[in-house]
């Protein structure tokens, strides 16, 4: 048989070896995003809803449609994305598995329309189910690294911008605000594509300052809004409720109103003056005092803290740490995470 021929000749039971394919995608699929949902996130209602959605596949698994099967003949056994091998953080295993999952069942959608009246439309109710799913997860990993984080790297401008951050990475860091508030867009757009490509490989959130058009533009983890900056409600409606919105505050009032307003995180500073932010009176380690007592969501001190006094400003109650100098000029920013690290550990 010449090879055209043998392209246009359609196979015996080839809806069957299609569906019998997808249908275990799609199970294996989930049951890598259940074994997260179990042991890495302890969250057992997500963890039931993957096993009731791999039970109700498993109830379309006929023995009319494994008997169907044929590995040797089948084409695609052995083909693997490249993608598959560099995998480097749960996150991007969960995405693949669940792009992976939702692809399947728009193929069980769309042959099993073929195949068993029913079927088309109980693979369209699931696949929403798995969307709602990712969303929901995508969502508490997020806030749950947040809440897992004690330290916080803000960038500043510099030539070693990349080398210093993955440095830090590299000493445990993670969470990195891209802020950099004299660059030119097409430069500030290359470089926060950049940082969030690092922070991914290393497993850290990535948040940008001041732009939520960026933000969404690299797709980062969230944003970084000061007083002055978009209201948490406009950035908000334009982010969508998975990522992370943060805000500068000062005073009481301002953490009172960013706390009703939504934000998912808090600056609490200046703890010191710093000449990073030149001008702004420190609100002191009064004003964390405060945070301790009055700060029910992650709040980050900042302002001024170094390895010098950042032992004051968790005796004042800090779980949380954000800092630039310390970390943007240190002589090794590896390893000055690491002691910032230990410190916030300690409590
Ligand atoms: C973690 C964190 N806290 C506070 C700030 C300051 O934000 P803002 O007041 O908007 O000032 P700029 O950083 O935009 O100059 C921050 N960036 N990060
Ligand atoms: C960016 C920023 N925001 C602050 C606030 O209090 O809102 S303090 C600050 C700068 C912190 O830099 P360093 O660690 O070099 O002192
Ligand atoms: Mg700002």
């Amino acid at each position: 048989m010449d090879e055209q021929s043998n392209q246009r000749k359609e196979q015996p039971f080839a809806i069957e070896r299609i569906l019998d394919a997808n249908l275990d995608r799609a199970r294996e699929g989930l049951r890598i995003v259940e074994e997260w949902c179990r042991f890495g996130l302890n969250d057992t209602q997500l963890a039931e809803k993957c096993k009731q959605m791999r039970q109700e596949i498993a109830s379309w698994h006929s023995s009319e449609l494994r008997l169907a099967r044929d590995t040797l003949e089948d084409v695609g056994t052995g083909l693997s994305h490249p993608q598959e091998e560099t995998r480097s953080s749960v996150e991007q295993i969960l995405q693949a598995n669940l792009c992976r999952t939702q692809e399947a069942m728009r193929v069980l959608e769309e042959y099993g329309k073929l195949y068993k009246s029913g079927m088309g439309e109980a693979f369209k109710q699931m696949r929403y189910q798995v969307y709602i799913m990712e969303s929901t997860l995508l969502t508490s990993r997020r806030r749950q690294q947040l809440k897992d984080t004690r330290l916080y790297l803000v960038t500043s401008p510099c030539e070693q911008l990349f080398s210093i951050v993955e440095a830090a990475l590299k000493g445990g860091l993670t969470l990195v605000q891209y802020r950099d508030k004299n660059t030119d867009d097409i430069v500030r757009l290359a470089n926060a594509q950049k940082l969030r490509q690092l922070c991914r490989d290393y497993g850290a959130l990535f948040i940008m300052n001041d732009r939520v058009d960026l933000a969404l533009a690299v797709d980062a983890d969230g944003v970084h809004l000061g007083q002055q900056d978009l209201p948490i409600a406009v950035a908000r409606q334009i982010l969508g409720p998975q990522r992370i919105i943060g805000r500068s505050t000062t005073n009481p009032q301002e953490m009172e109103q960013a706390i009703a307003q939504g934000a998912d995180y808090i600056g609490v500073g200046p703890v010191y003056e710093t000449p990073t932010k030149a001008g702004k009176a420190a609100a002191g380690l009064e004003y964390v005092r405060h945070a301790v007592k009055h700060a029910p969501i992650p709040w980050f001190a900042i302002g001024g803290i170094n390895l010098f006094n950042v032992k004051d400003v968790i005796d004042a109650g800090a779980e949380r740490v954000a800092v630039v100098r310390a970390i943007m000029q240190a002589e090794d920013p590896t390893r000055v995470t690491q002691v910032f690290l230990s410190q916030l550990m300690k409590k």
